[in-house]
C-alpha cells in the first residue's frame, strides 16, 4: 500500500490548478446512460472513483474513448446491462446513481448497496422514497438493491432530509418519466446544478436546480452533447486551508469563487487574507490565527467535506474553537490520529472542541477516510519533523495528483509506492 512521507515546516507558495469536481463528475458519468447519442465530458478529475466509474460503464457495454486523462467520450448505445453486482460497484458511494440512470433507461436495475467513506450510517431511504413515488418497486435484500417499474410517472416528492445523492438520483430517474416531478427540500450544492445543466444540455427539462424546489418535466428522448465539469469546491478549499495553515501565499486557480464563499468567510474570520479574482482565489496565511466556531451545513453552508482540514487549521489558531458536524453522525474518526500528533481536541457527540496553539509533531497516521486523509496531509505539512500517511486508497479516491501539486507549491512530500 502506498504511503506519503512529509517533512513539515515548508510554507506553500505559488499557484495550484484545481481539477474537475469529484462529486459532480460522479453524477455526470452515469447520466450519459440516458443519452441516445455520444457524450463528451471534459475536465473529469483523474482520480480513483471517477476512473472506477468510467470502467464500470465500459463493463456495462458502453464504448469509452479516452481523449486524454481528463476528457472521455461515451457512447452508451450498446449498453444492455441493468445488473452490476461486482466489487468495484460496491466500493463507491456514487454507484447509487446507477439506480436513477438505469431506471430512467431500462426501468430496471440491480446493484449492491453503495460503499464510500465510513462516516456514518448513510441510508438511502430518501432515494428509495423518490423512486417509489415515481412508480418503481424497490427492494433491499442481502445488501442488493433491486428496482423495477412498468412506467415512471412524474410525482411530487418531498425529501425529509436535504440529500445531495437523493436529489441527483431522483433527477436522473425523473428526466424521462411521464409528466412533471416536483422535488421539494432539494439539495442546492454546485454539483446538483452541474448535473442538472448537463441533463438539460442533453435535452432534459429541469428548472430550479440550485434552489430547494426542482421541477422536472419528463422528455421522451435525450441526445449527446459536450460538457465541462465544474471545478472541485472541496479540492479548492483543501488547498486554501493548507495555504493558511502553512502561512503560505497560494493562488488557487480554476475555481468558481462563489462556491467557496463559506470557506473564504471562515478563513478571513480566522485572520487569513483572501483576494478573489474572476476564476481564482489567493490565500495569504497570517499570524496569529483566531479560533472560530464552525457548523457543517448543506450548501451554501460550510461543507462537511472540509471540516477535517479546518480542524487542523484550528490547531494552529489562538484560543478554543468548535466544529459541529450536522450532516454525518460519525465524521470525527480522524481526531484520534491528530491527537497522536499532540493536538488537543475533545469530541463530544456531534461537536469537537479544539484548543489551538498546540505544537503538532510528525508521526505515522492512518487515513481513515478521504477527507481525513486530506487533514492528515495538512497536519504533516505544519508538523515538526516527519509524518507518514498510510491507507492512501481513500485519499486517491478524491484528489488528483495531490503530492505533485504540493511539491510544486514547495512542500517536502514524497509518495512511497509499496
Ligand atoms: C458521492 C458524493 O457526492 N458524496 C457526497 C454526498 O454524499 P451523500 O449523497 O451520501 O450525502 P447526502 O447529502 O445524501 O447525505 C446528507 C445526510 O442525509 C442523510 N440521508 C441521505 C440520504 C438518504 O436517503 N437518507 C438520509 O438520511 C445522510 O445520512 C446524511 O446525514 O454528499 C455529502 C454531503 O454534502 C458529501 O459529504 C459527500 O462527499
Ligand atoms: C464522503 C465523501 O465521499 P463519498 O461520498 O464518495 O464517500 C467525500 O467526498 O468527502
Amino acid at each position: 500500500m502506498d504511503r506519503l512521507i512529509i517533512e513539515g515546516g515548508h510554507p506553500l507558495n505559488g499557484e495550484v490548478t484545481i481539477a474537475g469536481a469529484k462529486n459532480a463528475a460522479l453524477g455526470l458519468i452515469p447520466a450519459v446512460i440516458l443519452s441516445e447519442g455520444v457524450c463528451r465530458l471534459e475536465n473529469l478529475p483523474n482520480i480513483k472513483d471517477v476512473n472506477r466509474f468510467i470502467d464500470i460503464l465500459g463493463r456495462m457495454g458502453a464504448k469509452v474513448e479516452r481523449e486524454n486523462g481528463n476528457t472521455v467520450i461515451f457512447d452508451t448505445e450498446n449498453v444492455e446491462k441493468f445488473e452490476m453486482l461486482d466489487d468495484e460497484t460496491k466500493k463507491m458511494r456514487a454507484s447509487y446513481y446507477l439506480i436513477g440512470a438505469l431506471l430512467g433507461r431500462f426501468k430496471k436495475v440491480v446493484i449492491p448497496f453503495p460503499g464510500g467513506c465510513n462516516i456514518g450510517v448513510r441510508p438511502i431511504d430518501q432515494h428509495i422514497k423518490g423512486f417509489e413515488a415515481l412508480g418503481a418497486k424497490v427492494s433491499l435484500e442481502h445488501g442488493i438493491i433491486s428496482a423495477e417499474a412498468d412506467e415512471l410517472i412524474g410525482a411530487p416528492i418531498y425529501l425529509d432530509v436535504v440529500s445531495v445523492g437523493a436529489t441527483i438520483n431522483i433527477m436522473l430517474a425523473a428526466v424521462k418519466a411521464k409528466g412533471v416531478t416536483v422535488l421539494e427540500n432539494a439539495a442546492k450544492e454546485p454539483h446538483v446544478v452541474d448535473v442538472a445543466n448537463f441533463l438539460n444540455l442533453m435535452g432534459a427539462n429541469i428548472k430550479g436546480a440550485g434552489t430547494d424546489v426542482i421541477k422536472i418535466t419528463g422528455v421522451q428522448k435525450m441526445h449527446g452533447c459536450e460538457y465541462m465539469v465544474i471545478p472541485d469546491q472541496i479540492e479548492a478549499g483543501t488547498y486554501m486551508i493548507a495555504a493558511a495553515a502553512t502561512k503560505g501565499d497560494v493562488l488557487v486557480k480554476n475555481v468558481i469563487p462563489k462556491h467557496l464563499e463559506s470557506i473564504s468567510a471562515k478563513l478571513m474570520e480566522m485572520g487569513a487574507e483572501i483576494i478573489e479574482h474572476d476564476d481564482a482565489v489567493r490565500v495569504i496565511g497570517k499570524e496569529p490565527l483566531k479560533a472560530v466556531n464552525i457548523k457543517t451545513l448543506p450548501y451554501p453552508g460550510f461543507p462537511t467535506d472540509l471540516q477535517q482540514p479546518m480542524a487542523v487549521l484550528m490547531c494552529m489558531a489562538e484560543g478554543t474553537g468548535t466544529i459541529t458536524e450536522s450532516i454525518f453522525e460519525n465524521r470525527f474518526k480522524y481526531v484520534d490520529e491528530l491527537i497522536k500528533m499532540g493536538a488537543e481536541i475533545l469530541v463530544n457527540g456531534r461537536a469537537a472542541m479544539i484548543n489551538g496553539r498546540k505544537k503538532l509533531s510528525g508521526t505515522t497516521l492512518s487515513a481513515t477516510d478521504l477527507r481525513a486523509g486530506a487533514a492528515m496531509v495538512i497536519a504533516g505539512l505544519v508538523a515538526d519533523g516527519k509524518t507518514e500517511v498510510t491507507e492512501l486508497k481513500h485519499l486517491d479516491r478524491g484528489y488528483e495528483n495531490m503530492e505533485r501539486k504540493l511539491l510544486d507549491l514547495g512542500a517536502n512530500i514524497i509518495r512511497i509506492r509499496d
